[in-house]
């Protein structure tokens, strides 16, 4: 049994709409193909992976480092024995020789997209849907055969109105999503605090809406938007400084009794680590959104989840970046609190399986091997022209 290639191409994911920190409109990302020489249906099974958004694709990463320390090595070293299948553990030890600590960033974001597809090959080869394969493993059996998901959306565009911006979130409604999530930070507070009542106006009451501020504030400017949003009772307040500025998270954290959330552009275990340390999160009602596609994949999203187990953190608070499927089997196998979705933007990224629908802001998962690519038709479409 061994991976007989391993290919992988740049997409484009570019869209006008902006956050608080960038535009989309160059955005892109690495689609990666791991080829097996393991046959199933009489075909040989083909492992897909994907990095989530934000951070680029990451080809000549690939090309110059990893995809060759893989092929190079000795097929034997990268085989469980035990399941008859491919190691992802061996496999990532195998990716990572010779790359010193920290640092992380770019190099996470080719890792964890291999390692995307060599779990999606695992998976395959046991035929089983990921989910399924990982509660298995490790979790004694038991997935949630449904997983909490919110529609994130709410970005600045050119010429966007108030009206526009309500449309979008009751789509999001129609849709089966309950709790869905806007951009702030592009605009002045006062801006932001109207577009939010705008939205509040189609959703209801503050426990439907999260915002999210993409790292953009400085602490002044972070407890003015707390002090304002407070009173809404939102269901979180998203990224408010910059990603490594614990100490800002902290002191945010004495401004602001409600929900916190961040993560998404800490990409290891060890920053992990040092935001539940430092960063003053709270374990009873602050959300963590670390992204396995950005972060070294999935072998390293147990460590982070090891390191939240040894802090004091359950795993439902995690409800993680990127509205990938990936991050959709992570989990209903490993009993995550939630994941994001895009079910407009990103596409054909964003989003889930084809005909499997929200039903009161929940998504079930479609019982094919693997991640479950090949049931999103417009997806499949641009991972198999690559094998
Ligand atoms: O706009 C982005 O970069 C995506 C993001 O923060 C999110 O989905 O939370
Ligand atoms: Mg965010």
């Amino acid at each position: 049994m061994r991976i007989t290639e391993i290919r992988e191409k740049t997409v484009s994911i570019a869209s006008p709409m902006a956050n608080a920190y960038i535009d989309f409109s160059k955005m892109t990302c690495s689609v990666v193909a791991v080829v097996t020489d393991v046959v199933r249906d009489g075909k040989p099974v083909v492992g897909y992976g994907f990095n989530s958004n934000g951070r680029y694709g990451q080809g000549a990463l690939m090309r110059e480092r990893f995809i060759d320390r893989v092929l190079t090595a000795n097929p034997d070293s990268l085989v469980d024995r035990e399941h008859d299948n491919l190691d992802p553990f061996a496999i990532w030890k195998t990716l990572m020789t010779n790359e010193k600590p920290g640092g992380h960033g770019e190099r996470s974001v080719a890792v964890g997209t291999i390692d995307m597809a060599v779990w999606d090959a695992v998976a395959k080869i046991e035929g089983k849907p990921l989910y399924r394969l990982l509660a298995d493993r490790y979790r004694g059996g038991e997935a949630d055969d449904k997983v909490w998901v919110y529609a994130a959306g709410g970005y600045y565009y050119p010429g966007k109105d108030h009206g526009k911006l309500q449309d979008e979130m009751r789509g999001y409604l129609d849709r089966g999503y309950k709790v869905v999530k806007m951009k702030i930070g592009a605009a002045s507070l006062e801006e932001d605090l109207r577009r939010i009542e705008a939205v509040l106006a189609v959703v209801g009451d503050g426990k439907y809406l999260a915002v999210d501020a993409n790292g953009r504030f400085d602490l002044k400017t972070a407890i003015a938007y707390a002090k304002a949003l407070l009173p809404y009772g939102l269901f979180w307040y998203e990224e408010a400084g910059d990603p490594l500025d614990y100490a800002l998270q902290a002191e945010l954290a004495g401004h602001y009794p409600g929900a916190l959330a961040t993560g998404e552009n800490l990409f290891s275990h060890q920053d992990a680590r040092n935001l539940l340390r430092y960063g003053g999160m709270r374990p009873d009602r602050d959300w963590l959104q670390f992204d396995c596609a950005l972060s070294y994949g999935l072998v390293e999203y147990m460590r982070t989840l090891d390191v939240m187990k040894e802090l004091g953190w359950s795993t439902r608070r995690v409800v993680p970046h990127g509205g990938h499927q990936m991050s959709l089997n992570i989990a209903a196998g490993l009993h995550l609190g939630g994941n994001e979705s895009y079910p407009d933007v990103f596409q054909p990224f964003g989003g889930f399986a084809d005909g499997i629908s929200v039903q009161d802001g929940y998504v079930g998962l479609p019982q094919v091997p693997g991640v479950g690519f090949e049931a999103k038709a417009a997806l499949y479409e641009v991972m198999r022209q690559l094998a």
